[in-house]
């Protein structure tokens, strides 16, 4: 049997004559890119690596295929990225972001007009006020409406439910995500405590039906089956439930919404703190018309759609493994009239203005199959 230190030295120096190839190849990229410039031509050029791997492939055994296949990927990769910092502006992208980095505000703004869904208690009117010192909300009846509040100029921001620690994602905020344009300008992280409100007077052995949003309602499955003979029904948001509850004749029915609610709505506390979960939290984001990154922004979120074939997602999350980017969530959701076809959301955590940032950005919209990049922000906790 070879001595380990002997193999050592032979690995060492495979190793150093790599390196000086990978060096040439590296260059020859710098080549391609400024000819890529002058000849007005894409990074990517699929066809070219498609064949390129086959060759490579077909050189080498037939066990050696996967390995040889991964280290060309690899390779192509490292010289796609290099192409695009060598071509400084790296897709549109990345231009949008080193611009909106230069021009955004050093504050982020203290008044604004706020769209919300809802009436005013709504946990998303909560969240507004822990993200701007003054904001004046316009209610809306749907998460649609306020998207399009946004989109249209009516106002300045918009502020919708993602996620919540217990119930998982709001999907009907991703799936209109697809259908709007939009950016995430900051997140606020909710604590959220649930409480059954009531009419003044009325008891808990009062309560045939109880009224609330469907998030809610799953956030507090234990309490609800623990009561007798109820029956539970969703509705458009907790707030719109203790409104409903607060203006019926009827003294057998209930809200299970914020405190906030039973302060506005003049109701009583039956049952406090019935969430499933003691640490029940909901994330919020505040979205924008306009691309804006203030100061501190240290996470981004991105929309996109992977080839439909094996490994496709696997090399995509490899790319943040390669430049050590933590993936804070990733959501996927089936895409409308596309068959078995996915939109993947991705929260990352990362400096905005950081060079993997852009590497990584640039390395995505260069490769995915569509892709959008949704905005980076710091979170209000
Ligand atoms: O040949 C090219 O056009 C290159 O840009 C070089 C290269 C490679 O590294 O081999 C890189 C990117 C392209 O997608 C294809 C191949």
């Amino acid at each position: 049997m070879e001595d380990l230190s002997d193999i050592r030295k032979e690995i060492d120096s495979i190793d150093t004559q790599i390196v000086e190839l990978f060096k040439r190849r590296m260059s020859c990229a710098d080549a391609v890119a400024t000819y890529k410039r002058a000849h007005n031509l894409p990074v990517l050029d699929r066809s070219r690596e498609r064949e390129l791997l086959a060759r490579r492939a077909a050189q080498v055994p037939e066990d050696m295929k996967v390995y040889t296949e991964v280290l060309f990927e690899l390779l192509m990769e490292a010289s796609r990225n290099r192409q695009g910092e060598r071509l400084g502006a790296g897709g549109d992208t990345v231009e949008k972001i080193r611009d909106a980095l230069a021009r955004s505000p050093e504050l982020f703004p203290r008044d604004a007009y706020v769209a919300c869904q809802g009436v005013e208690g709504a946990y998303q009117q909560i969240a507004t006020d822990r993200i701007f010192r003054h904001a004046n909300i316009g209610y809306f009846d749907t998460f649609d409406a306020v998207f399009r509040a946004v989109e249209e100029n009516y106002a300045d921001f918009g502020v919708l439910p993602i996620e919540n620690s217990t119930a998982g994602s709001v999907n009907q905020v991703f799936d209109l995500m697809m259908r709007h344009n939009f950016h995430i300008v900051r997140t606020c992280r909710l604590k959220i405590d649930h409480n059954l409100l009531a009419k003044p007077g009325c008891g808990l052995e009062d309560v045939r039906h109880i009224y609330s949003h469907e998030q809610a309602i799953n956030q507090c499955g234990e309490f609800l089956s623990s009561l007798r003979g109820v029956t539970v029904h969703a509705c458009e948001n907790t707030a719109m439930a203790s409104k409903m509850v607060a203006e019926s004749e009827r003294r057998d029915v209930a809200a299970l919404a914020s405190r906030a609610c039973a302060r506005i709505y003049g109701l009583d506390v039956l049952a406090s703190g019935v969430q499933d979960q003691g640490n029940n939290y909901t994330r919020f984001a505040c979205i924008s018309k306009d691309l804006v990154i203030y100061p501190g922004a240290n996470r981004s979120t991105f929309m996109l759609v992977v080839n439909h074939e094996p490994g496709a997602l696997y090399k995509v999350l490899a790319k943040f493994y390669d430049l050590d980017i933590n993936i804070i969530k990733l959501e996927s959701r089936p895409i409308p009239d596309r068959d078995f076809e996915f939109m993947f959301y991705f929260d990352i955590d990362c400096p905005a203005a950081s060079p993997e940032f852009f590497t990584l950005v640039r390395s995505l919209e260069s490769t995915c199959e569509e892709f959008r990049y949704l905005g980076s922000y710091s979170e209000v906790i």
